[in-house]
């Protein structure tokens, strides 16, 4: 087959669709594909109960996932064409189309542990689909995969003996969390892989016609699937390339005077490079950067490349390096010790616009802090306590009641950086530049750090109010 845009017109209407994973990508992808097609029905399920409660919660305002416009899509959807359930077999069982959008983390055990992708539930999706279906059924592979699973998801599904036919498509999912129903409303493409056979070819059209009620034909890439599996991989890799390409940069700044944003604009003017992800930060996070560029990483060492995988993995050896070397400035710069001294953090999600938190910067920043024994105080506006809580719990560097006792939420900025000796800005938040900073000057312990991992604060307004004042790269 051939990359571009599908030619051929086959008539496979559908009119059901089921989503398995009503995650940050299954819950805002199907609230969208539901309000853009009123006649498709889409059912949305999940093993986790609470999380489908919230998703079914009578006031839209109390939906799991936080993204700007996302209350707005669900609301009008839901309980017309969009629901959210439990009943996982029935809903299989309906559906023309079947997309599998559940959570493929780097395997914490056995072969490949550290790297590989863990892809036990996907498997089970396959499973149970393989033992509840009696129609032939499209499966759209949504959640991120390494190359060639759609080969072990077909020989699932093809050796039943039940007569069920399946076509296995991969349409992996392009969206940014924070922006995730901009990004969805107007992707820069939809990418659909799938086999050259008449009946993949047809599969592959029935998917394009949803995604063309809202999406121009020239933005739908049809590709085969291996091509489609790995241009997932690929682009992550290559995003997050950038963002540890300037960090790396934003080193060498702070040691010869150069500015890392001056730098970052100088740079980016160039057509050729441009001037997206060159944001220099404490270090990229999200639950998908690291999981993906380990994954290639593997997936090439798998096949012997070896200086391929080792090209990669310093993508991941430079974010590392970042969180680190800034937990330690602030070490070093409160006088070698912050035993026992307040720092405050503005902010916990891994960026702004978002409550997720996963492999969040400010995780393991605190972790470094609260190994020298510093007090950690954290305000942000969209993550809980006990969210914070069981990121660090979860590294299991000290006992639960350790971190317990060494970390608190703030329910408001003004009282989390009260007393600190130092604040650090670990997400670039919005309301934190509209701060009174005149009024948490005055309430800090005196000198008053401000480290800001961002690049978000008005350096020159913080310096003239008094603060000592240090961000990345310059
Ligand atoms: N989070 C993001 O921004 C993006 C994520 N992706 C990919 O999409 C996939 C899903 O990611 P998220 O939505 O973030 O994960 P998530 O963890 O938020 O959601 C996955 C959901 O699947 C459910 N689940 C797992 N196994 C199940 C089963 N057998 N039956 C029913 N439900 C089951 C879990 O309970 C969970 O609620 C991953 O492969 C990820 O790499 C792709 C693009 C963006
Ligand atoms: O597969 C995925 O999960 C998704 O991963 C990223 O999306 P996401 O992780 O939600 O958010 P990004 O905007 O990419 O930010 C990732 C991290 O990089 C950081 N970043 C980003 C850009 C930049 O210039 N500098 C920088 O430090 C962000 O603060 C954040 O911590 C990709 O942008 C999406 O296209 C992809 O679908």
């Amino acid at each position: 087959m051939v990359l571009g845009q599908l030619k051929i017109k086959i008539g496979m209407k559908i009119t059901k669709i089921c989503c398995i994973g009503a995650g940050y990508v299954g819950g805002p992808t199907m609230a969208v594909i539901a309000q853009k097609c009123p006649d498709i029905q889409v059912t949305v399920v999940d093993l986790n109960v609470d999380r489908i409660a919230k998703w079914n919660d009578p006031n839209v305002e109390n939906i799991p996932i936080y993204e700007p416009g996302l209350s707005a899509v669900v609301a009008e959807a839901r309980g017309r064409n969009l629901f959210f359930s439990t009943e996982v077999d029935q809903a299989i069982e309906e559906a023309e189309m079947i997309f599998i959008s559940v959570n493929t983390p780097t395997k914490t055990y056995g072969t490949g542990k550290g790297l590989a992708a863990d892809l036990k539930y996907i498997e089970l999706c396959a499973r149970q689909i393989a033992r509840v279906a009696k129609t032939d059924k499209i499966v759209v592979e949504k959640s991120t995969l390494p190359v060639r699973t759609a080969e072990a998801i077909k020989s699932i599904l093809h050796n039943t003996g039940n007569g069920v036919k399946y076509q296995i498509l991969s349409n992996p999912e392009f969206l940014a969390e924070g922006t995730a129903v901009e990004d969805l409303f107007a992707p820069d493409r939809v990418l659909i892989g799938g086999d050259a056979t008449p009946e993949g070819q047809q599969a592959i059209q029935a998917l394009v016609d949803v995604y063309a009620r809202w999406v121009p034909n020239e933005r739908i890439l049809t590709t085969n699937l291996w091509s489609s599996e790995l241009s997932k991989l690929v682009a992550n890799a290559f995003l997050a390339q950038r963002v540890s390409s300037i960090n790396s940069i934003s080193e060498l700044c702070e040691k010869t005077g150069a500015n890392v944003a001056e730098v970052a604009k100088a740079i980016g003017m160039d057509s050729r490079i441009g001037p997206k992800f060159l944001k220099s930060s404490v270090g990229f996070g999200g639950s998908c950067f690291q999981k993906d560029i380990l994954n290639l990483v593997y997936i090439a060492k798998s096949y012997g490349l070896h200086e391929v995988a080792d090209y990669w993995e310093q993508v991941i050896l430079m974010n590392d390096h970042q969180k680190r070397r800034f937990a330690k400035n602030i070490v070093t710069t409160l006088y070698n010790t912050v035993a026992d001294k307040k720092i405050a953090f503005l902010g916990w999600a891994f960026k702004k616009d978002t409550n997720d938190t996963r492999e969040s910067a400010a995780i393991y920043v605190a972790d470094d802090l609260l190994n020298e024994h510093a007090n950690v105080v954290v305000y942000d506006p969209k993550v809980s306590e006990k969210q914070m809580l069981n990121d660090l719990d979860y590294l299991a560097t000290r006992s639960v009641s350790e971190n317990h006792r060494l970390l608190q939420a703030a329910s408001d900025p003004y009282a989390a950086c009260e007393g600190a000796h130092a604040i650090a800005v670990l997400t670039e938040w919005d309301e934190f530049k509209t701060y009174d900073w005149q009024r948490i000057y005055e309430k800090m312990n005196k000198p008053a750090f401000v480290f800001d991992g961002r690049n978000l604060l008005d350096g020159e307004q913080l310096t003239a109010l008094g603060f000592m004042y240090q961000t990345i790269g310059a």
